[in-house]
């Protein structure tokens, strides 16, 4: 559904001078330089997939959805979106497509909801009968109508993130591209999102590329994994694979309850003896934490015993931290 190949973007900024009036330097002397944003990115969508494509700060995430949206032209390489070039078929990959900017809106600030979604739906050419079907699902799946004849700058974070995803698909895309569509939303607000989306993906078979900070979106949502840094790959795969491929040591953590005979802790034990808790690393994969909770049963009277597993975001910092 979605192929990248060989994907590669260049900014072109100024060379920033140093010392004094390094602005006024800049400005008058300053050249150019050609800045890698993309680098050689390849990948591969299925009809049907959930994808997150996630990175740091300005990783390129969004430079690469504005190659794949048409919005971009790929300096190197290629991209195909339902069989068709976004840059040489613009029109046509527009009407296979929906975008959400979570920072940006493409609703019409000062009109009521509804105006915005009839605009939108003349401009992709929309037939009366298909609006008020599309209208009728998403309205209510998304619960618009309680809103929908207020302008749109009265509207909360929350429905006006709704609000943009129902415009996103009223021509009835194939494709959706999400860049941060839970960004500043409460959880009940998110979870609301996340189940819309998950049912889009599922009943209708949407194929999706979500793009987020937030790794409960991946965990509750995304199929595959496309992981960016420095504008280069470092990761597509599953969760499952990755947690496999990167495995982090899970952690017992004892709590004690009186006197604590220290100089018992198992080798390799951190000891906190203002809180009386001892955390001790292990492969989950290689060991059973029954001998360890014995060992550290052993120094004192356990009053609380947690096994606390890694983190997806740990693995995930840890990738940015190694490709750094
Ligand atoms: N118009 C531009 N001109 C020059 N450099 C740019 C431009 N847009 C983006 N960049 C640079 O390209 C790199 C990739 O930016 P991009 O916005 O694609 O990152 P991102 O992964 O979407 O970041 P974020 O998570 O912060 O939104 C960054 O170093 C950014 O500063």
């Amino acid at each position: 559904m979605i192929r990248a190949e060989g994907l590669t973007k260049y900014y072109h900024v100024t060379e920033r001078k140093s010392g004094r009036f390094a602005t006024l330097r800049t400005f008058v002397a300053g050249r150019m330089q050609k800045v890698p944003a993309v680098q050689e990115m390849s990948f591969e969508i299925p009809k049907g997939g959930f994808v997150g494509y996630i990175g740091p700060n300005g990783a390129g995430k969004s430079t690469t959805i504005k190659m794949l949206t048409g919005i971009l032209h790929p300096d190197e390489g290629r991209v195909e979106v339902g069989g068709m070039s976004p840059q040489n078929q613009r029109k046509e990959v527009a009407r296979k497509i929906g975008v959400v900017f979570g920072q940006r809106t493409q609703l019409w600030w000062d009109l009521p909801t509804r105006d915005s979604f009839e605009l939108l739906a003349a401009m992709y050419n929309v037939q009366a009968a298909d609006y008020d079907k599309a209208m009728g699902v998403y309205a209510e799946l998304l619960g618009l109508h309680e809103f929908l004849d207020t302008p749109v700058r009265k509207l909360s974070l929350g429905q006006r993130m709704r609000a943009d995803l129902c415009a996103a698909l009223l021509h009835d895309p194939d494709v959706l591209f999400l860049d941060e569509p839970t960004i500043g939303l409460d959880v009940t607000a998110k979870n609301r999102i996340r189940g819309f989306l998950r049912d889009l993906n599922e009943r209708e078979q949407k194929t999706i590329l979500l793009t987020t900070h937030d790794m409960d979106d991946i965990e509750q949502l995304c199929k595959q994994l496309i992981i960016i840094n420095h504008g280069k790959k470092v990761y597509d795969g599953t969760l499952e694979e990755l947690r496999a491929t990167y495995p982090l040591p899970s952690v017992l953590e004892v709590e004690f309850h009186g006197d604590v005979q220290e100089l018992l802790l198992p080798a390799g034990t951190q000891y906190d003896p203002e809180r009386r808790v001892a955390r001790l690393s292990f492969d989950k994969q290689v060991t059973s934490p029954m001998p360890l909770i014995d060992a550290l049963g052993a120094c004192g009277e356990v009053r609380d015993i947690q096994v606390l597993t890694p983190k997806i975001e740990d693995i995930i910092e840890g990738m940015y931290i190694a490709s750094r």
